[in-house]
């Protein structure tokens, strides 16, 4: 391992990736092989790379939703000294690390029917022990810089635009106040004046120390947020495979 400094949250190490499709024949899929690149506290890593390189698989092996097929993922909270690795932890250790050490705002909402947008947002901060009654302002304050109509606070996300589930998505990936936050294209579905909110809230969280891992499609955003690009292309396994 290279010389590991007391700031680094995230050290992906040799990982690799390949999907298997058991539908059609078992045909098998190289996506990733030698992933390595790590990310400190105050820094914004942007992924690159074209399309259906592997950008998205890898923030889904950090979250856990992914097996990583070789390599190490170690992560690690601003107060810990030890790295958990990810690739062979066990769901109650993902469950673990996914409440104290990363967050993550995914491309799209998971709506859960019948609750409401507000406690959409607020739930990270419950399971956190922080009462209703904390959670529920800091929530209605959150969606209201991003602009979302308060007459949708109390609505389940559901039948919301795109553009809205979106911010209830980044809403409830930003509130809480993980070390290490990976996030997937969070402006891919916002107007300018939404997606200048998001790079803002990005800026206060990389100041205060926060080390953040994303895609960004957007140039423009990328290259107002991004401290660092690590291009995927580099470990792309289908110039290996061709
Ligand atoms: N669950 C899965 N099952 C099978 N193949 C998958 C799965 N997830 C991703 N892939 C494949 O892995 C490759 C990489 O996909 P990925 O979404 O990581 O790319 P990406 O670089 O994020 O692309 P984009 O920029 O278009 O979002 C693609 O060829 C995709 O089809």
């Amino acid at each position: 391992m290279r010389g590991v400094s007391p700031e680094t949250r995230l050290i992906v190490e040799a990982v690799s990736k390949s999907f298997t499709n058991h539908l059609r024949g078992g045909v098998h899929l190289p996506v990733v092989s030698g992933v390595a690149f790590h990310v400190d506290a105050g820094e914004v890593v942007v992924l690159g790379g074209p399309s259906g390189v592997g950008k998205s698989s890898i923030l889904r092996m950090i979250y856990g939703n992914y097996a990583a097929e070789s390599g190490r993922i170690l992560l690690r909270g601003a107060t810990d000294t030890a790295f958990v690795d990810v690739a062979p932890a066990s769901p109650r250790r993902v469950i673990a690390l996914r409440r104290d050490v990363v967050g993550y705002v995914s491309q799209f909402l998971r709506a859960i029917p019948r609750v409401s947008a507000l406690d959409v947002v607020a739930e990270p901060l419950l399971t956190r022990g922080i009462p209703l009654a904390e959670a529920r302002p800091r929530a209605a304050a959150l969606l209201t810089r991003l602009n979302l109509p308060e007459a949708l606070f109390e609505l389940p996300p559901a039948t919301f635009s795109g553009g809205e589930k979106q911010r209830v998505n980044i809403a409830r990936g930003f509130l809480t106040d993980h070390p290490l936050l990976v996030l997937d294209e969070p402006t891919a579905s916002l107007d300018n004046a939404n997606r200048n909110v998001v790079c803002a809230l990005i800026e206060e969280k990389r100041q205060r120390g926060v080390a953040i891992l994303g895609i960004f499609h957007d140039e423009e955003v990328r290259e107002r947020i991004a401290t660092r690009i690590v291009d995927v292309s580099a470990f792309s396994a289908r110039k290996d495979a061709a």
